[in-house]
């Protein structure tokens, strides 16, 4: 890896590796900025961060330091250097949070953990979220969705607003089952006033967001160990949904590490498969002939459903390839979690750079999605470049390695799904919406994309 312009500070050219002991090492190119504000108001003025990222990227190359938001931070953009801080030297690299967030969501969660807590998490929380696992929800996701639709016909809808509803109403599915009903409006109530302090100051006092969060937070610890103690009663421990999976007995989680991942997993599921269908509604609606070859593939299995008159299965879901390649286009463009933070837990050497123990470190997804040398023309939206594999560690809209997305299959499965009903049932025109993004923190188009989505046999 070496700086583009200005990039002095390469001493050595040795491989990439790990855990030096020398401090003769020079820092990656880059500027930090004033004094305590480092860059931050660079990377906030510029409205899109990505600007800045770009900006930066040209100038230094693909692994640069700068300074945001009291940190000083090392942001890494080339697919080696993400696959190195993700992948092969993950446990140099912890994940890092603000204090706040990680109380609000609970301390033991899977997101905040290294080692072998997190990986005893990790394995209970994939073998919930399997192929194997989820495969029999197809029509129960298929009754949410059609339910999500019917409630938008005729209306000018927040698009952004409605998809999170719709990705809720998945998570508490995929999370508790169908048998746990009347805990559902509650759990949704407590989650709602949780979320609305998450980004909110950390001020814990009467009246604050933030201390209306933390009691909503509390109440919905409480929800799930009546949840868990009311299935220990009717004894059914070993469901295939998620708490099922925590609740097995050979597991030995405590009824808060139940409640801080059930809680966390909500969070991880929501906004982002929300946001990705959101771009999803905007990019189908901008490209009419993608939407043509998409709604082809699903009339022609809607026919056959039709005639054999039983709900969507799985192995349906498996013939959307033009609907697969969509979604995969839509993640890469819209790229919705631009980067991941981590931390290094040591001093670490990368290609003859010094990481610094403490400094964050920030691999950059969306400019590798939209690097030229592996996407030719990276703006224009085109799913048909999925018909050849991306080459390796050049696509990662769901992360990679050790912290890499466990809920991937079941977020692609409620979205092929939604999108089955869409294209054969709706109509829809984009033609009037902003053409802008906004980060919040996740991209997403301007205003949430209101949208009117109108039913093609009232036409
Ligand atoms: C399109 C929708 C989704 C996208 C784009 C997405 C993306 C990601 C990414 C990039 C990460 C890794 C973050 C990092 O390395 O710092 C991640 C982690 C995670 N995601 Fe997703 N996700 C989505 C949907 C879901 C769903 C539906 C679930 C659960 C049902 C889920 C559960 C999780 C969990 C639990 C983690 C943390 C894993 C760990 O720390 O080991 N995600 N997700």
């Amino acid at each position: 890896v070496r700086g583009k312009k200005g990039g002095a500070g390469r001493r050595s050219s040795s491989p990439s590796s790990s855990s030096c002991g020398s401090s003769s090492l020079a820092l990656p190119p880059g500027s930090m900025g004033w004094p305590y504000v480092g860059e931050t108001f660079q990377l906030y003025s510029s409205k899109n961060p990505n600007v800045f990222f770009a900006r930066k990227r040209n100038k230094y190359g693909p692994i640069f330091k700068t300074h945001i938001l009291g940190c000083p931070c090392v942001m890494v953009s080339s697919p080696e250097a993400a696959r190195f801080v993700l992948v092969t030297q993950a446990h140099l690299f912890k994940p890092t949070f603000p204090a706040s967030k990680e109380r609000m969501l609970g301390p033991q969660a899977i997101f905040f953990q290294q080692g072998d807590y997190h990986a005893h998490l990790r394995r209970l929380v994939s073998r919930a979220f399997s192929p194997e696992s989820i495969r029999g929800s197809v029509p129960a996701i298929e009754a949410i969705a059609l339910r999500s639709l019917r409630s938008w016909d005729g209306l000018q809808v927040n698009t952004f607003q409605e998809m999170k509803t719709y990705a809720l109403n998945v998570a508490l599915l995929s999370i508790f089952g169908e048998e746990e009903m009347q805990y559902i409006e509650e759990l949704k109530q407590c989650y709602l006033t949780l979320e609305k302090g998450y980004n909110s100051m950390p001020v814990n006092l009467p009246g604050t967001l933030f201390h209306k969060a933390m009691k909503a937070r509390k109440r919905l610890g409480a929800i799930v160990a009546h949840i868990i103690s009311a299935r220990r009663e009717r004894e059914r421990q070993r469901g295939s949904d998620l708490l099922g999976s925590f609740m097995d007995d050979r597991e030995a989680l405590t009824d808060a590490q139940i409640a801080d991942n059930a809680i966390g997993v909500i969070f991880a599921a929501r906004d982002t498969t929300a946001s990705v269908l959101t771009w999803m509604v905007k990019f189908l609606g901008d490209n009419p002939a993608v939407l043509k070859a998409v709604t082809a593939e699903h009339e022609e299995i809607a026919r056959e459903k039709e005639l054999s008159g039983e709900p969507l299965s799985w192995a349906d879901t498996r013939r959307m390839r033009v609907t697969s390649r969509v979604i995969q286009e839509t993640m890469r463009v819209a790229s919705i979690l631009s980067f991941t933070f981590r931390e290094a837990v040591e001093d670490v050497e990368y290609q003859g750079y010094l990481i610094p123990k403490g400094w964050k470190v920030l691999p950059l997804f969306r400019n590798i999605h939209h690097n030229p040398d592996h996407f030719p023309c990276p703006e224009k939206f085109d799913p048909s470049r999925f018909e050849v594999a991306p080459k390796p560690n050049t696509f990662m809209p769901f992360g990679n390695g050790t912290h890499s997305c466990p809920g991937n299959e079941l977020a692609k499965l409620e979205m092929l799904v939604l999108c089955h009903h869409l294209a054969t049932k709706y109509r829809w025109s984009t033609s009037k919406s902003e053409s802008g993004v906004q980060f919040g923190p996740f991209a997403l188009p301007l205003n949430g994309l209101p949208v009117s989505f109108t039913r093609k046999d009232d036409a």
